[in-house]
């Protein structure tokens, strides 16, 4: 292994920054590869890597190094050597541990970290790095499907494109990226993978809105709510727009998409992405009241509910989330999803549709929602079908959709 005290101290200063400074890693990271336009492409993969890594695998780290709590330069300094040294194993990795002979990492001893790692691995809260009471409710809601899940949610996601049909097709697309480097998911009709991780914000392709990133799991949400042609859609929580978008395409541009959120930062941000992708059937609406809901009572063909969660479906992408999740919020957001769908659904004309979507493993923010939302409106409602993605299973980001159809 050849480490570089430059990049070694930047990756260093990115992980105090997450969790001294309780900064978000995308954003740390991002930052910081701005930072210095000397770096190259291996720099900054290097760079990117071991900071998510660190993150993903801190509690692990932290183990291994004796250190509880780490609030100096020193001890993440000490935190990065001990990943290096267990690195090439917990990653089944062929490269050698041996850390070059520097003071910065002259409070390690290597024996002792691979003694502790062994140790470590039975104890799967610290093997799989993950908070003590994510586990529990995972293993409590998940039983003996939390383990695996668990373990495939530590793995890096791949990077995947939805071809925005509006502006191209997949053949293009494929032609423009390198046919040899992405690949098609099966059931997937619009995606492509990236056999090798690769950053592709900077093409032309993406600034001229042929493709945008979006996992093959969050792709089959669109699709699911049964989108025709001349149809009204309300995306009720539509964020940034990535599902609006999608919804958007499948509408071939006809029919209309309201975009609606409580953030109108998010709306504006999803404005720029409708424009770069050739959207022009698609408005947003801030929602600062209940009112906003009521005056849309009975308006919708379809409305999709892609409601906010713990997110513990796609930790792949966002592992700092465990870190910063809290057994409160969870019991938050529960309400706040029941809210919106209990009340959000009456924007739904008779013989409309309906999709609950989220981000979460846990049943608890998903099916247990739709069972308890179907025996209160189970007169007006009829539940059509159900869907879970797995990472474990199928390799996508864990999401859940249920399709539900006003009587
Ligand atoms: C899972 S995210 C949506 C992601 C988005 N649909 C996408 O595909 O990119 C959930 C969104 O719900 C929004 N939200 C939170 N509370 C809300 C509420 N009461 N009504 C509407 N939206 C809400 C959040 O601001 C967030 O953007």
């Amino acid at each position: 292994m050849k480490l570089y005290k430059g990049l070694v101290d930047a990756t260093v200063q990115a992980v105090m920054d997450i969790f001294v400074k309780n900064r978000q890693a995308d954003r740390v990271v991002e930052v910081l590869l701005k930072s210095n336009k000397k770096w190259g492409a291996r720099d900054r993969a290097f760079i990117a890597e071991n900071t998510y890594e660190m993150v993903r695998w801190w509690r692990l780290i932290k183990y291994v190094s004796s250190i509880d709590k780490a609030t100096d330069k020193d001890e993440f300094w000490t935190l990065f050597g001990a990943w290096q040294i267990i690195k090439p194993l917990h990653l089944k990795l062929e490269t050698d541990n041996k850390l070059p002979e520097w003071e910065e990492f002259s409070r390690l001893n290597a024996e002792h970290v691979l003694e502790l790692y062994a140790q470590a691995l039975p104890i799967r809260k610290i093997a799989e790095s993950i908070p003590d009471w994510i586990d529990q409710t995972g293993e409590e809601q998940l039983g003996n499907k939390w383990p695996s899940e668990l373990h495939a949610l530590n793995q890096p996601a791949p990077v995947v494109l939805r071809v925005n049909t509006l502006k191209s097709n997949i053949e293009t697309v494929k032609q423009l990226l390198g046919a040899e480097d992405v690949e098609t998911i099966d059931g997937v009709p619009d995606a492509l993978v990236f056999k090798k991780r690769r950053n592709v914000f900077g093409s032309e392709s993406f600034k001229d809105g042929f493709f945008e990133v979006q996992d093959a799991g969050s792709q089959l949400i669109a699709p699911f709510l049964d989108i025709k042609p001349g149809l009204s859609v309300i995306d009720a929580c539509a964020g940034a727009g990535g599902k609006s978008l999608h919804l958007a395409a499948l509408l071939q541009n006809s029919g209309s998409v309201l975009s609606m959120d409580i953030e109108e930062n998010k709306l504006t941000e999803l404005q720029r992405r409708a424009k770069r992708n050739g959207v022009t059937n698609l408005e947003t609406m801030l929602i600062t009241s209940e009112e906003i809901i009521h005056g849309l009572a009975g308006t919708a063909d379809r409305l999709l509910l892609d409601v906010p969660c713990s997110g513990l479906g796609v930790l792949r992408r966002n592992p700092d989330s465990k870190w910063k999740l809290k057994t409160q919020f969870l019991e938050t957001i529960r309400n706040v999803q029941w809210q919106i769908l209990s009340t959000y659904c009456t924007m739904v004309k008779k013989g409309g549709k309906m999709v609950y979507a989220t981000c979460s493993v846990l049943p608890s923010e998903s099916e247990d929602q739709i069972a308890r939302f179907m025996k209160k409106h189970g007169k007006e409602w009829k539940l059509l079908s159900q869907h879970r993605t797995s990472v474990a299973n199928d390799g996508f980001d864990g999401f859940y959709m249920a399709l539900l159809q006003k009587k």
